[in-house]
């Protein structure tokens, strides 16, 4: 059986995308956005997470890890994915899918919680709503990206982006490294 190439291409691409990622100014940005979690949560604060397809995923696995399980043992701690299929139907039905995440923050978000917002372009123009409005509730931004960190390069107290790569999946692979190693250092920290 002959070699397919596409599928050994994905492993290299990958290889390479997170070589490139590995540089100390990425791992400081990693403690600076763990430390704003950590500060978060010891100031009975939390840490609120959304993204669109994938990034929703992402979103999901960082909450579920907090209040469930990583690694190993330790107390629940505290946070919540946007993720409530009814709250997202609703919202994109009476308002629209820009809301669906920024009404959510409307209802739950409070000054010193921490948003932690997941877009491989930086432009869904949902996260950007709910960065807006985290931002008017005093929350602090942690964002992953990717491409050029699009409009919310601008916008986060915290940016950690992807390298450049055409694909979103590529950069949906480093941000749920960085995910994990967030996760880690809450655990350690707090
Ligand atoms: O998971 C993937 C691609 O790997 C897709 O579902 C992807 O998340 C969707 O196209 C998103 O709508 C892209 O949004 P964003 O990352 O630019 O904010
Ligand atoms: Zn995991």
């Amino acid at each position: 059986m002959t070699m397919d190439k596409q599928i050994a291409d994905h492993f290299f691409e990958a290889a390479e995308i997170l070589q490139k990622f590995n540089t100390t100014e990425n791992f400081q940005k990693l403690a600076d956005a763990g430390e704003l979690m950590v500060e978060a949560i010891q100031n009975k604060g939390k840490i609120i997470s959304c993204g669109n397809g994938g990034s929703m995923c992402d979103a999901m696995h960082f909450a579920e890890e907090l209040t469930g399980r990583y690694r190993g043992d330790r107390p629940a701690l505290p946070a919540i994915s946007i993720s409530d299929p009814s709250h997202l139907s609703c919202v994109a039905n009476d308002y629209g899918y820009d809301f669906v995440f920024s009404r959510y923050l409307e209802a739950v978000g409070q000054p010193g919680d921490v948003l932690l917002a997941i877009s491989t372009s930086g432009n869904s123009k949902n996260v950007l709503n709910a960065i807006d409005v985290a931002k008017q509730k005093g929350m602090k931004v942690v964002g992953l990206t990717g491409k050029d960190g699009g409009k919310m390069a601008a916008v986060c107290d915290v940016e950690i982006r992807a390298p450049h790569s055409s694909y979103a999946d590529r950069a949906q692979e480093i941000h749920i490294k960085c995910i994990h190693s967030l996760i880690d250092f809450i655990e350690r920290n707090s």
